[in-house]
């Protein structure tokens, strides 16, 4: 086993000296307090775990495949990266601030980079270096980002309400995103509305302006359902609003706390975060600052299920235990021994010593942070597969995220789908499932494949990576780090030579 400090630096602190150019268009400048390592320099990382980014945005990236030969059994310590969801939010808020943020441990993704080259092509100054992005958006002159951008994942149209709010104005087309439901914006419409703004969708944008030109306004709203993209979006919007804004039954998931302690750092007034409360107190302006994306707690999860699905023992940093519980408390339900080696190192294991004959299958059903995360449900799914006995898996929060069970057939599970409910029977043994070739079709049904590839005998051909390569920062690098057998066909290889 590396040690940890050594490997967490080498896979999460730097990684391709190309990098910097995919974080937007234009060259960009150099501090000598932060070298990037496009500049020249030379690469911290030894060149053989050095590799290109996973996914530069060529088209040909649609054609990438996993090839991954089980079953492996895994082991080190793993680095978790800075979470996409919070990076997004927090990019988006920077909309709000005049002057310059500096945000730190952005992971290096698809989602994040279509987020800065959103701002940057919005006019947003921005230098970015490893995982550091410095960015100024006083120089923003334009309220429409480009839709074609937008339309790639869900995050982007989280820019409507500091761009609505700031600037009185925007236009921003329906998004994207995991295809896992209908996943309408009407929260985000009826929240705006309630903030002072006429909204209207023509040409599948979402128009908004600031009633009379006078800006937003506070309000009082409260939401049928704690979206967090809603929350977020109205939160960052009654920031820049004259007056106090109430926002009801928000949501409480370690994403909104994030961007609310940033946008309090910037000097916004927002109380409640955490809560189903949000009280804002609108202010007229609200300066840059810095911010340091916290851990991703769905990719912990999810080196946490394939440690469990493989009968191995991974130790991951950094990530927030209290982020984590509900998992731990399933796993710890199972079988598995968790345990916590300092603040924010957790080990967990299922090696047959310490767990046992096997694992003990439960039920999950996914609810709205403190619940159990819709993001790791497919993966759990997984392990339930390997698990004895006869598991259910509910989800509530999107109402067609099962699209993996079929695939997972194709491996040899046994899973019963019905609405939104699956029953999983358990076969009690690690490599119950056999490789095949399946169709990642959406983020983390996608990355459950990758798990059920590792656990099952034989070789398993994963396609659609480029939903996989939306949420997972050096995913084959750290996968192979801890021992996995896994390839990426990268599409020259595959094309049809012309
Ligand atoms: C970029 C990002 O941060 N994505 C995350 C975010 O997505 P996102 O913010 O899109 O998820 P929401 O919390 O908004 O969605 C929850 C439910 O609310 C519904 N809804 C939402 C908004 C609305 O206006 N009307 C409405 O009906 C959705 O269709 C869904 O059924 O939170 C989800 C729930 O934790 C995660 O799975 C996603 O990874
Ligand atoms: C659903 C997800 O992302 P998005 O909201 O961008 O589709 C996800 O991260 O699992």
């Amino acid at each position: 086993m590396l040690g940890a400090t050594s490997k967490g630096k080498a896979v999460g602190g730097n990684f391709h000296p190309m990098a910097a150019s995919f974080w937007c268009n234009q060259p960009i400048g150099s501090d000598p307090e932060r070298p990037f390592t496009g500049s020249g320099r030379e690469p911290l990382l030894p060149p053989h775990l050095l590799q290109p980014p996973q996914n530069n945005g060529h088209h040909h990236h649609h054609n990438n495949k996993l090839i991954i030969t089980g079953p492996s059994r895994l082991s080190g310590h793993v680095p978790i990266s800075g979470s996409k969801n919070s990076a997004l939010s927090i990019l988006a808020a920077t909309l709000c601030c005049s002057g310059t943020s500096k945000i730190s441990n952005v992971p290096n993704l698809s989602d994040t980079r279509t987020m800065v080259s959103i701002l940057s092509s919005m006019g947003a100054e921005i230098e970015a270096s490893d995982s550091e992005i410095l960015i100024n958006t006083d120089g923003v002159g334009t309220v429409e980002p480009d839709s074609e951008e937008i339309r790639k994942f869900r995050g982007g149209f989280f820019v409507i309400g500091p761009l609505v709010a700031r600037f009185g104005e925007a236009v921003v087309a329906l998004p994207g995103g995991c295809d896992i439901g209908a996943r309408p914006v009407d929260l985000y419409v009826r929240g705006l509305r309630a903030l002072g703004a006429v909204v209207e969708l023509r040409d599948g944008k979402v128009h908004a302006k600031a009633a009379n030109g006078r800006g937003l306004v506070g309000g009082r709203f409260q939401l049928q359902f704690p979206s967090v993209g809603a929350t977020e979006t109205l939160m960052m919007a009654a920031c820049l609003a004259d007056g106090v804004t109430l926002l009801s039954n928000v949501a409480k998931e370690p994403e909104v706390v994030g961007l609310a302690q940033f946008l309090n750092d910037c000097g916004a007034c927002i109380e409640g975060a955490g809560s189903d409360k949000l009280v804002i107190k609108g202010k007229s302006w609200l300066h840059g600052s810095r911010c340091i994306i916290a851990p991703d707690r769905i990719e912990a999860g999810t080196f946490m299920l394939a440690a469990a699905i493989t009968r191995s023992c991974i130790l991951m940093s950094p990530v927030i235990p209290s982020h984590m519980s509900c998992l731990v408390d399933k796993l710890k339900a199972a079988g598995c021994k968790i345990r916590q080696w300092s603040h924010d190192t957790l080990e967990v294991s299922a090696i047959s010593a310490d767990v046992g004959e096997s694992l003990k299958g439960f039920d999950v059903k996914t609810g709205p942070f403190p619940g159990f995360p819709t993001d790791i449900q497919p993966q759990t799914m997984v392990l339930l597969t390997t698990c004895n006995g006869t598991s259910s898996v509910e989800e509530s929060i999107f109402e067609n995220r099962m699209g993996h069970a079929s695939e997972l057939l194709k491996l040899g599970a046994r899973i019963k789908v019905c609405g939104s409910t699956a029953l999983v029977y358990g076969k009690d043994k690690r490599s119950g499932l056999c490789g095949s070739c399946v169709v990642a079709k959406d983020l983390r049904g996608g990355m459950s494949l990758v798990l059920a590839g590792l656990a099952a005998e034989g070789t398993t051909e994963i396609s659609g990576v480029q939903h996989i390569d939306r949420g997972y920062h050096n995913l084959d690098l750290k996968l192979k780090f801890l021992g996995a057998d896994v390839k990426r066909l990268m599409a020259p290889h595959l094309a049809f030579p012309l």
